[in-house]
């Protein structure tokens, strides 16, 4: 793939040389057994580095996802991008978008229609994965895919499809590798959905959204008072703590934000970065928590709709440690309880996201990263980006209680 730039940034890693070995952990849906597979992370990593990043745009009905995709398939960014608009995960909403060629205005959407600046928009109604089996015959012809899910999609279970699971590895995982989850709020309209939405299991999809995600846009900015826009970036950053969120309006954003954030590798400036709070906007009240000095609000424990976050600071561990947090999130993630509840409590946690950044005392730095039930623990990728003086866990999801901490800082030895 040639090189490409956006803003002057490189959209893709650098060449990558670790070559530690990493566990992937998969379980693909509650019914299945868990598969643990030992994987060789070098060969992960220079596979992700010759694929092309996919980024999954989400948001609830009308936050904004058409806008700005238009907006880039309209726009001259000098990057190639395939966009595939469709009713992913959700075949029973139709939604094609007419994108006219700049050459020629008369042109209609095709299943794959090829734009002046280079982008392909794909408007393939078909499930998903054919889709962009479909596109990937053009390999080559594009740098990038933009993933636009409907408004009521949850977008865990398609983020999984394309992370860490066998069919994937051996498929499509050859050619493309998850970059992020991107999920719009509305600005004028976010706070009420995010109270009143249909609930799935008691958690509404909007929070389902808002919690996947790794870029958090609040659009519609210019609808809103800055006061009412900065309100909603703090519930939503109380929601999902490890997303970094930007305001928008006509979802005006420069492209390095939303892609190229490689928030499933082994990467930990974002997981650094990402105290809660910390967003590009509201710089608020000091935290006297984790953050000395910076200036931001440190949230605890907070809950909307069943739907909170739990963060944890990490010292560093011992090895027999590192062995128990892995069971721990593995039994947390997989059975959906704590290590010391019983078995019949099974699925009273649900986890729809985790992260988190931590070192044991043989001097390695791990990155966490988890979609649900399925999660990776892997050596970090550059540990110069690290300064790291304490390293933390971030849970995203339901039944997250002070038991949950409890536990977790018992297992830590806290
Ligand atoms: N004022 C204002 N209007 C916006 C902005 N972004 C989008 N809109 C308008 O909001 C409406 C919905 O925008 P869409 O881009 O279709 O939203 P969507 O998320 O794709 O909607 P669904 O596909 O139905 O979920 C349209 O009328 C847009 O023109 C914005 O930042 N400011």
């Amino acid at each position: 793939m040639e090189d490409a730039f956006i803003s002057g940034e490189r959209l893709l890693p650098p060449p990558l040389q670790h070559t530690t070995t990493t566990r992937l952990f998969v379980i693909m849906d509650g019914d299945d057994i868990p598969t643990l597979i030992e994987t060789d992370e070098a060969v992960v990593l220079r596979n992700q580095d010759k694929t092309v990043p996919l980024t999954i745009i989400c948001g609830f009905l009308g936050a904004g996802k058409s806008t700005l995709i238009r907006r880039i398939l309209s726009e001259r960014h000098g990057y190639r991008i395939a966009v595939i608009m469709n009713d992913f995960g959700d075949t029973a909403v139709a939604k094609t978008i007419n994108v006219s060629s700049a050459n020629d205005s008369t042109e209609t959407s095709e299943e794959i229609l090829e734009l002046a600046n280079g982008c392909l928009c794909c408007s393939i109604k078909d499930s998903g994965v054919a889709a962009i089996e479909k596109l990937m015959q053009r390999k080559g012809a594009f740098d990038h895919i933009l993933l636009e899910t409907t408004g009521l999609a949850d977008p865990g279970p398609i983020a999984s499809l394309f992370w860490q699971n066998e069919e994937f590895s051996a498929g499509l995982g050859q050619y493309i590798h998850l970059d992020g989850v991107v999920c719009m709020v509305d600005a004028v309209f976010g706070r009420q959905q995010m109270e009143e939405d249909h609930s799935v299991d008691g958690i509404g999809e909007s929070l389902r959204q808002i919690a996947c995600a790794d870029v958090l846009l609040l659009n519609k900015a210019d609808l809103v008072t800055p006061a009412r826009a900065t309100e909603l970036e703090q519930l939503m950053a109380q929601v999902n703590p490890a997303a970094i969120i930007h305001r928008t309006a006509q979802g005006n954003i420069d492209l390095k934000h939303i892609m190229g954030i490689d928030a499933y590798a082994s990467k930990s400036r974002s997981l650094v970065a990402d105290c809660p709070a910390h967003t590009e906007h509201h710089p608020s009240e000091p935290c006297d928590g984790c953050c000395k000095g910076t200036k931001h609000k440190h949230p605890h424990h907070y809950e909307l709709r069943g739907i909170s976050s739990l963060q944890v600071s990490v010292p560093v561990l011992p090895q027999e440690t590192f062995d128990r947090i892995d069971e721990w999130i593995r039994t947390l993630l997989w059975d959906g309880r704590l290590p010391e509840d019983s078995v019949s409590m099974s699925q009273r946690i649900t986890v729809l996201r985790c992260k988190g950044i931590f070192q044991t005392s043989a001097g390695t730095t791990y990155v966490l990263q988890g979609v649900r039930s399925l999660y990776e623990i892997s050596p970090a990728v550059d540990e110069s980006d690290l300064g790291l003086e304490a390293g933390k866990l971030v849970f995203i999801g339901k039944g997250l209680d002070e038991n949950m901490r409890d536990s977790l800082l018992r297992v830590l030895g806290e």
